[in-house]
């Protein structure tokens, strides 16, 4: 690896708001411009990475976290606990509020969990889809937020349009330590690249499926080869488990078909993401109740 630049900083960000804050949107817009997307469990967390931005003065690495919610189960209670365990271990925090939505109960509960971490970690906050609204609405949802706990910095941004995309990225870096890249450029180690594929998956599966379902699947990747004889080819072999024999015909489909049509799409954005040629062997098993077995739990990567 070549030498850094003087003065570069590297470190962790996060992004927290409800639920259609606009925060995958706002970390898409951050990553897509300068970056190779990616997604990989950094050696020292098991927090999942949604992007990094590579800059030639900086490398941010964005950490997802899961909402936070009244716990449930087990694995309910266990992402709870990931995310305040987040919060702590990034440099920066970034609480989105929609521009186009009254700062509610939801969003004072965010905040008063964060007071608890912003002793240590600055938090920024950030007013996103400001293209949805007029400018006064912009200042007003800003004075509003202001209300709600002291920030770091407050910026407004709109992921759509690309409004002060670049100046957040500016006030984000600006409190990363300084320090070595923490990722090479685009390399992804066999691990990482497998929660991704698993991901992928996982993403496919979900589309139409309802109720509580969404929340039963879990995807495994037990295996990633490549084909004997043919450089251009990966064999992937992935298990999708349900926890209960009633949800496997609802994931498989009829006559096999809505199993194919999954394994299709998710076919698809592997061989985009990998750039090679794809064999996916999906099998769909039933892990009893795995979200509240802290066995499976564990085997499942939560
Ligand atoms: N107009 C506009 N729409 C946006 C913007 N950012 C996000 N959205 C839309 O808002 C919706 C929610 O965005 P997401 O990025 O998925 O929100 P999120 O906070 O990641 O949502 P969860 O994953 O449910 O927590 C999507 O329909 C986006 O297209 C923006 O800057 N402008």
């Amino acid at each position: 690896m070549t030498s850094t630049p003087e003065g570069y900083r590297s470190g962790f960000a996060c992004f927290v708001g409800r639920p259609n804050a606009g925060k995958s949107t706002l970390t898409n817009a951050l990553v897509g411009t300068k970056v190779a997307i990616t997604s990989s469990k950094p050696q020292t967390t098991r927090h999942t990475i949604r992007g990094i931005v590579h800059r030639p003065d900086a490398q941010l690495v964005i950490v997802d976290t899961p909402g936070l919610h009244r716990p449930r189960t087990l694995l309910g209670q266990r992402l709870n606990d990931l995310v305040r365990e987040t919060w702590s271990e990034v440099d920066v925090v970034g609480f989105c509020v929609p521009a186009d939505q009254k700062v509610g109960p939801g969003d004072k509960f965010i905040a008063a969990e964060l007071e608890k971490v912003a002793q240590r970690t600055p938090v920024v906050g950030i007013v996103t889809k400001t293209d949805l609204v007029p400018r006064e609405r912009v200042a007003e949802q800003l004075l509003a937020l202001q209300q709600v706990m002291a920030f770091a910095d407050l910026v407004p941004v709109s992921a759509v349009d690309g409004f002060q995309v670049n100046v957040l990225a500016d006030l984000l870096v600006d409190r990363l330590p300084h320090g070595q890249p923490l990722y090479p450029d685009g390399e992804l180690t066999d691990e990482p690249e497998a929660t991704l594929v698993a991901e992928l998956i996982r993403e496919a599966a979900l589309e139409g499926v309802r109720d509580e379902l969404p929340h039963s699947i879990a995807v495994v990747v037990e295996e990633m080869l490549p084909r004997e004889d043919r450089a251009d080819l990966l064999d992937v072999h992935a298990n999708i488990y349900i926890e209960r024999p009633s949800q496997k015909p609802i994931i498989i489909g009829r006559g096999g078909e809505r199993l194919r049509q999954v394994g299709g799409t998710a076919r698809r954005h592997i061989e985009k993401l990998l750039g090679c040629r794809i064999y996916l062997d999906l099998h769909v098993k039933v892990a009893k109740d795995w979200q509240r077995d802290p066995k499976q739990l564990r085997r499942l990567g939560f």
